[in-house]
């Protein structure tokens, strides 16, 4: 049985670039006692991520930023290779993740299939994840990519599927959005992985 949730507040804790709320609540659980809780919200709004592959070079397009919170927390570099990826606005999370994709990788992609949607960090971030897989190809490519200013400043990498895979294994690629979508790519064979001999 599902509880009975009645939110009594919401405080805003920090509203600087993004929003930090506490929300205190009710919670009804299963022998009928009610229970007040408070717990901490981060709001960044919802995102979309994309992998991009192309099925004849067997070949993905990743992405590779400076992410200070991982700077902070063992990460020497601070760099991470992800899948392309970026915040709606008020797009839907379609048009969105076909405008980062020529924002951040400069291909100019037409399909799009999203494959799911994701809460990535449901106890803390209220952030839900749209995951889509695209096709590019070489002629799509109407820009070098790198992001909107130089704030953005991400490289833009075409790797063998295979070597991308493989970059899991050696701790190179720790992204989860990443990690989820080779991974979908390979189950689903919508690239083969082929082992080094
Ligand atoms: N000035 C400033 N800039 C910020 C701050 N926080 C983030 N930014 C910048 O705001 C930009 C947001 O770029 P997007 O491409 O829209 O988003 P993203 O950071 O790539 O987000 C994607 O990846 C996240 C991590 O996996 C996802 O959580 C998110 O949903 C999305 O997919 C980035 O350049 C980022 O550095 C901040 O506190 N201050
Ligand atoms: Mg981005």
């Amino acid at each position: 049985m599902n509880p009975t949730i009645k939110i009594l507040q919401k405080e805003t804790l920090s509203n600087n670039w993004y929003t930090l709320y506490k929300y205190t609540y009710t919670i009804t659980g299963r022998n009928g006692q009610q229970l007040t809780q408070s717990r901490e919200a981060y709001d960044r709004g919802n995102g979309a991520t994309i992998l991009l592959y192309n099925k004849a070079a067997q070949t993905v397009i990743l992405t590779r930023q400076f992410r200070l919170p991982t700077f902070v927390n063992g990460n020497e570099t601070g760099m991470m290779i992800e899948t392309c990826a970026g915040l709606l606005d008020l797009d839907n999370p379609e048009d969105c993740i076909r405008r980062e994709t020529e924002e951040e990788t400069g291909y100019r992609i037409s399909d799009v299939r999203k494959v799911f949607e994701v809460y990535m960090s449901p106890g803390s971030v209220t952030e839900i994840l749209y995951f889509f897989v695209g096709e590019y190809t070489l002629d799509q490519k109407v820009n070098d990519g790198g992001g909107v200013d130089e704030h953005e400043n991400i490289d833009v990498l075409e790797l063998d599927f295979s070597e991308a895979f493989d970059m899991i294994a050696r701790g190179e690629i720790r992204d989860a959005k990443t990690i989820m979508l080779l991974q979908h790519a390979r189950i689903n064979n919508i690239l083969t992985y082929r082992r080094p001999r």
